[in-house]
């Protein structure tokens, strides 16, 4: 089985309080890109319970057993009797990126198990088994913009749709880890119900919705200023960085000679 795990991003990201439990809530909205890695699944017949994990592409910096992939196949075969599989993931999507590319791998991982295994879970209980894999998790089994709110891990199906404007992403060298981007947070109200995103037009979002990682992240990578500016120069009607970064998107009226403008970085444009 031959399975392809896209990216998100976020658009707007309020982050209002820290949590009895040390995560914080938050209120986003998660948008599904076409940007995506490529998971192989291979049963290996006559034996149960073992998963072995191979990676091309981008060189992930966690060892194989430590892979949100093989952490998915875990969460399951200690509930059921799953045979062994190999599984290979070509990894095309950047990490420390605020993709949640490695989120989409392993829920993935849980819908493709489920499928090729016949276990008969349905949406709820793939989100409940995602949500113990991470808080971007459970969104991409559903895989279509909400608002998000919780962890991350609540969600409510929202009426957006970016089909009419061309989008553009950069990528800096330097990525950023979550946690490290949520030590750097101090929490406040959302000022803005992005349950309503989809009734403000694109062209009015600067300045209305906000990412709220970018005050404590940007002064530590300040490429993503100088990206977030170039994409404005570019023509952008709005730009941001996704979830705790690195990663920035801009969204145009028109296509862009992106991979021009930047060609020291990872770009990705849709179609
Ligand atoms: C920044 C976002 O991408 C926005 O969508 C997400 O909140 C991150 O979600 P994620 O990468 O799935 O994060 P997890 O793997 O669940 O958590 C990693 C670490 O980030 C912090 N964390 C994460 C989510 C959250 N709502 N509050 C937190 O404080 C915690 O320190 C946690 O130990
Ligand atoms: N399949 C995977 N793909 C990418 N990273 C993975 C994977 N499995 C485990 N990881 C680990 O997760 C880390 C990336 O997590 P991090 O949350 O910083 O990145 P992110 O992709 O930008 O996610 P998010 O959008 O949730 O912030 C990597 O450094 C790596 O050690």
């Amino acid at each position: 089985m031959v399975i392809f795990p896209n990216a998100k991003i976020n658009i707007g990201l309020f982050v209002t309080e820290k949590r009895s439990d040390g995560f914080h809530n938050l209120e986003t909205v998660f948008y599904p890109i076409d940007l995506r890695d490529i998971l192989e699944i291979t049963e290996v017949k006559g034996e149960q319970g073992r998963c072995v994990f191979t990676s091309t592409g981008i060189l992930i910096d966690c060892p194989p057993e430590k892979n949100l992939v093989s952490k998915a196949y875990a969460i399951l075969a200690a509930e059921y009797d799953l045979p062994s599989v190999d599984v290979h993931l070509h990894k095309i999507i950047p990490y420390g990126a605020g993709l949640g590319g490695g989120s989409s791998d392993a829920a993935f991982m849980l819908v493709g198990l489920n499928q090729l295994f016949s276990l008969g879970l349905n949406e709820e209980q793939l989100m409940g088994y995602a949500a113990r894999v991470g808080s971007d998790c459970p969104f991409f089994v559903l895989n279509h913009p909400v608002f998000a709110f919780g962890k991350g891990e609540l969600m409510e199906t929202i009426d957006l749709s970016l089909k009419d404007y061309h989008m553009v992403l950069v990528k800096p060298n330097r990525g950023v880890s979550t946690p490290e981007a949520y030590r750097g947070i101090t929490p406040r109200a959302a000022s803005f119900d992005l349950r309503e995103l989809g009734k403000l037009p694109v062209e009015q979002w600067t300045g209305v919705i906000v990412n709220d990682f970018e005050d404590s992240v940007v002064p530590k990578v300040p490429e993503i200023e100088e990206i977030k500016n170039k994409l404005r120069d570019l023509g952008a009607i709005y730009v941001s960085m996704t979830g705790s970064g690195s990663a920035v998107y801009g969204l145009f009226h028109h296509p862009v000679e992106a991979e021009k403008a930047f060609p020291e970085y990872f770009v990705w444009q849709s179609e």
